[in-house]
């Protein structure tokens, strides 16, 4: 990985916020490979997405007890040579070789994963055009909570947090990655923007208690405390499933204002993504530049 970001270039991006997410893997895949080559055809205002993202675990029902039952081995290492010809990993398959046919970059959501240790993550892939998979991002926090009469998940019964903070390089962007909870935890985004990525875009699938709060909230947040584009997609909800995700899946500019929003059905949501946005929020307001790293750590600093 280069030190050096890419130029900040003008793209657009597609989110799918899948539906139809149920017990048939193979359906869910042929769902989402349809909804990736519906979204690559662009909006009714002729924006061609460069970037389309699907959403946390989109190829399996949510919940700690599905994660094992759905876990695909991927074999991908980061820093080392990667042949998706040879992958185990029926869903990699699927994305690569559909990101091959559109010609797109694609962040396929997120996959159970079996790590050759045992352990199971849950993990973002990430395809080039060729349909390379370029990188993987194993969510680091944990979505362990309880608000009790409202919502208890417990994610560390059956999935282990990954250890290492993943970005990626596209000929228009620096993207760094994230899923779902990770937002919660700002020094992840932190690290991205000052690692030099312009954008975070974070497969996720909030719920109908915490979403309402906290969703939009944190988005906004780490898009203004970073100064960078932020984008979450998320699955359509289900009020048949185990798991009501929360949707509304979201694009925020470097100012914190709200690019483009679905709601709760599925929908692909297309967003044009301005470098000068970004140039301006950094020139008008310039905290990247006023840090006082003499008065508390630079966060990014030796990761
Ligand atoms: O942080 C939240 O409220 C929801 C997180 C979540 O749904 C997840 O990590 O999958």
């Amino acid at each position: 990985m280069s030190a050096q970001p890419p130029t900040f270039k003008p793209f657009n991006l597609a989110l799918v916020q899948l539906g139809q997410i149920g017990a048939d893997k193979a359906a869910n895949l042929e769902h989402a490979k349809e909804m990736i080559l519906k979204a690559s055809q662009g909006s009714s205002t002729g924006q061609k997405p460069d970037l389309i993202v699907l959403p946390e675990c989109f190829n399996s029902p949510y919940g700690h007890v599905h994660f094992p039952v759905y876990a695909e081995t991927i074999g991908f290492e980061h820093g080392k040579e990667f042949d998706v010809e040879k992958t185990e990993s029926d869903s990699v398959k699927v994305l690569s070789s559909t990101a091959k046919e559109i010609g797109t970059w694609l962040l396929g959501g997120t996959i159970p994963e079996k790590a050759s240790d045992g352990k199971i993550y849950n993990t973002a892939i990430v395809f080039s055009p060729k349909g390379e998979l370029v990188t993987t991002h194993r969510k680091v926090h944990l979505f362990d909570i309880d608000i009790p009469g409202k919502i208890t998940f417990k994610e560390s019964e059956t999935l282990t947090g990954g250890s290492s903070h993943n970005w990626f390089d596209t000929p228009f962007a620096r993207i760094g990655l994230g899923i779902c909870y990770d937002v919660r935890f700002p020094e992840l985004a932190a690290v991205s923007a000052r690692k030099g990525a312009q954008v975070c875009i974070y497969p996720g699938a909030f719920n109908t208690t915490t979403g309402p709060l906290h969703w939009e909230l944190l988005q906004r947040a780490r898009a203004v405390d970073n100064q960078i584009y932020f984008a979450m997609c998320s699955p359509a909800r289900d009020l048949t499933a185990g798991y009501h995700a929360w949707g509304h899946s979201l694009v925020v500019d470097p100012m914190g204002a709200v690019v483009a929003k679905t709601e709760h059905e599925e929908d692909i949501l297309y967003a044009h993504i301005d470098p000068e946005i970004f140039t301006q929020a950094r020139a008008g307001i310039p905290v990247t530049t006023q840090r006082r790293f003499d008065v508390y750590p630079d966060v990014s600093k030796d990761v």
